[in-house]
């Protein structure tokens, strides 16, 4: 079956609300199609001015608590996101696995509770260069896959986005070829089928992400396990998104 392609930059700790604001006014537009979803993850305090600004493209958190409220300080609560109009939150990625302790265990309470609150998650999971360089890739997408999507509805994975990140690629230059790419999202999509059944695995988007740019998003889009990207430093700059969204669309 066709399932649409998603390309979503991931701005991380980036931007205030004035560069947010001249960004939608410059990309939004480019990203009006019907071919494909394109969008920003942006910081909780740009999202208010992003989803002001994007009649095309989709706004998403870049992380949330999965309790409703309490004495979490400095946390983001997913009726908070809610209030705010937010219909897609990163969850687990690897540098919130790696330096604010993201488990497997907290990111499967995230995506319950973004699911109960029809929000989509954008599942992060991927391997250290350490595990890479050990042969434990799909081991680690297995058990990664395993944990954070414990106890949902085939019918909720088949709506998720997961997105598939060595973290040896991400942000190093270094990005995985074609072919690591290919299998390892094809590993993502084995993985649901097993976990979760045929529909959940024909219809859940995959992304790949790691140093995706301009001049190689076209040939990880074509690869058939590979439905869009998770972009990062290529995100940040208007010309070089702008680029990625036309030459994909
Ligand atoms: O979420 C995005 C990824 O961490 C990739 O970042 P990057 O494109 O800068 O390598």
């Amino acid at each position: 079956m066709a399932r649409k392609p998603i390309i979503v930059g991931n701005w991380k700790m980036n931007k205030n609300n004035a560069e947010t604001k001249a960004f939608f006014e410059k990309v939004d537009a480019v990203a009006a199609t019907d071919t494909a979803t394109y969008g920003i993850g942006a910081p909780f305090t740009d999202l208010r001015t992003a989803l002001d600004n994007a009649k095309n493209l989709i706004v998403a958190a870049e992380n949330c608590h999965f309790e409703d409220s309490g004495a979490f300080t400095g946390e983001v609560s997913v009726p908070m996101l809610e209030e705010l109009g937010i219909k897609w939150c990163i969850i687990g990625h690897s540098e919130r696995r790696q330096m604010f302790g993201d488990t497997d265990e907290t990111v499967n309470k995230k995506a319950h509770r973004l699911i109960k609150a029809g929000i989509t998650p954008i599942l992060c999971i991927g391997e250290t260069e350490e595990q890479y360089d050990a042969g434990q890739s799909a081991q680690v997408i297995k058990e990664e896959l395993k944990g954070s999507l414990a106890g949902l509805a085939p019918e909720a994975v088949a709506k998720m986005v997961i997105a598939y990140e060595p973290i040896w690629a991400i942000g190093t230059g270094k990005s995985a070829s074609v072919e690591i790419a290919e299998n390892c999202c094809k590993t993502v999509r084995d993985t649901v089928r097993e976990l979760f059944g045929d529909q959940a695995a024909d219809e859940v988007r995959i992304q790949y992400g790691g140093s995706v740019k301009p001049n190689n998003v076209v040939e990880y889009m074509a690869q058939p396990d590979i439905d869009g990207a998770l972009i990062g430093g290529a995100s940040l700059k208007e010309d070089s998104f702008i680029e990625i969204i036309e030459k994909t669309k």
